[in-house]
């Protein structure tokens, strides 16, 4: 598998390395506009411990929504079931910053991946902390998971998210006047934001999402989630990590997936594997143009979508 691995990894890099329609990159945080577009990069993290990459798989990009998984893994583990009392788990079918939903709903959002969702979660985050306390948490989280300590905040994209965020003030505000924000709104939003501005490589990524593949397992043998939590949090990630797109991702891919609009897509193959990789440039969704190509032709390829029956996986 290996080998295979490794070929069908280099075509994709070739085949994205010349692609035409390469997306447009996210306008709206200044900070993330002036990423270039051609980037692309891969990182495959497999089961029985291999790593296969292509591309720039060691350059370092704004995680944005990605971080919505680990910071839903660390509400789970602060408050429990406790958590789903204050968001949904359903497909919102609306963009990934949409406000209309909340009115109805009495300021519960309908998922922890959207904005207003993962406002919450960073908001039990927080648990009484200042912002920092929180984000070192989180850091510290992610270095375990991935291995690696060499992972940080860019504090550009931090400051220049908080100065154009308004829509985000807007989803904070409206869910405190429902009691679903608890902290001073200016807390959560530096929590949120500062978890949205870590930045990774692909390699770092794929290692960190790797309990995901293993049941919630850490490979250094630790648990760090039971397998229960770990089935549910991959179910969320394919029913509602891509947003209103999140069908047609399953649809095309068949894997768990959660997309930010730095152009990152972090994919898990239960069992398998786990996967990301990053292109900036965004489709009419706000999910990586490049990316969710790369990962439908790595679904077909190696039969990894989480509908082929096990024997042809
Ligand atoms: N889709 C995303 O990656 C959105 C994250 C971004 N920080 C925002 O809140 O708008």
């Amino acid at each position: 598998m290996a080998d295979d691995l490794t070929d069908i990894v280099a075509d994709i890099v070739a085949t994205m390395q010349g692609a035409q329609d390469r997306g447009r990159v996210a306008h709206y945080i200044p900070e993330l506009a002036k990423v270039a577009p051609h980037h692309f990069g891969i990182a495959v993290a497999t089961a029985d411990g291999q790593m296969v990459t292509g591309g720039e798989a060691d350059l370092r990009f704004s995680i944005q929504s990605i971080s919505k998984v680990f910071a839903l893994t660390l509400a789970l583990g602060k408050v429990g079931d406790q958590l789903w009392d204050r968001v949904g788990r359903e497909p919102s079918g609306t963009a990934f910053n949409s406000i209309v939903q909340l009115e109805h709903e009495q300021g519960i959002p309908r998922n922890p991946f959207i904005n207003a969702g993962a406002i919450v979660v960073a908001d039990v985050n927080l648990s009484g902390h200042q912002p920092r306390v929180a984000i070192g948490e989180m850091l510290r989280f992610l270095r375990y998971l991935a291995g690696d300590d060499d992972i940080a905040i860019n504090e550009a994209v931090a400051a220049s998210e908080t100065a154009s965020g308004f829509r985000n003030m807007a989803l904070a505000n409206y869910m405190r006047a429902f009691d679903n924000v608890r902290h001073p709104v200016e807390l959560v939003l530096g929590a949120y934001f500062h978890q949205c501005a870590i930045e990774m490589s692909c390699r770092q990524l794929a290692l960190a999402g790797r309990y995901l593949m293993l049941d919630g397992r850490h490979p250094d043998g630790g648990r760090v989630v039971s397998p229960r939590r770990a089935r549910r949090i991959n179910a969320l990630m394919l029913t509602c990590g891509h947003y209103d797109a999140s069908g047609d991702f399953a649809f095309r891919v068949g894997m768990p997936g959660k997309s930010g609009v730095g152009g990152g897509i972090l994919a898990i193959v239960p069992g398998r594997a786990s996967i990301a990789v990053w292109s900036p440039g965004l489709n009419a969704s706000g999910n990586s143009q490049l990316g969710t190509l790369a990962l439908e032709e790595l679904s077909s390829r190696t039969g990894w979508s989480i509908f082929s029956p096990p024997v042809a996986r």
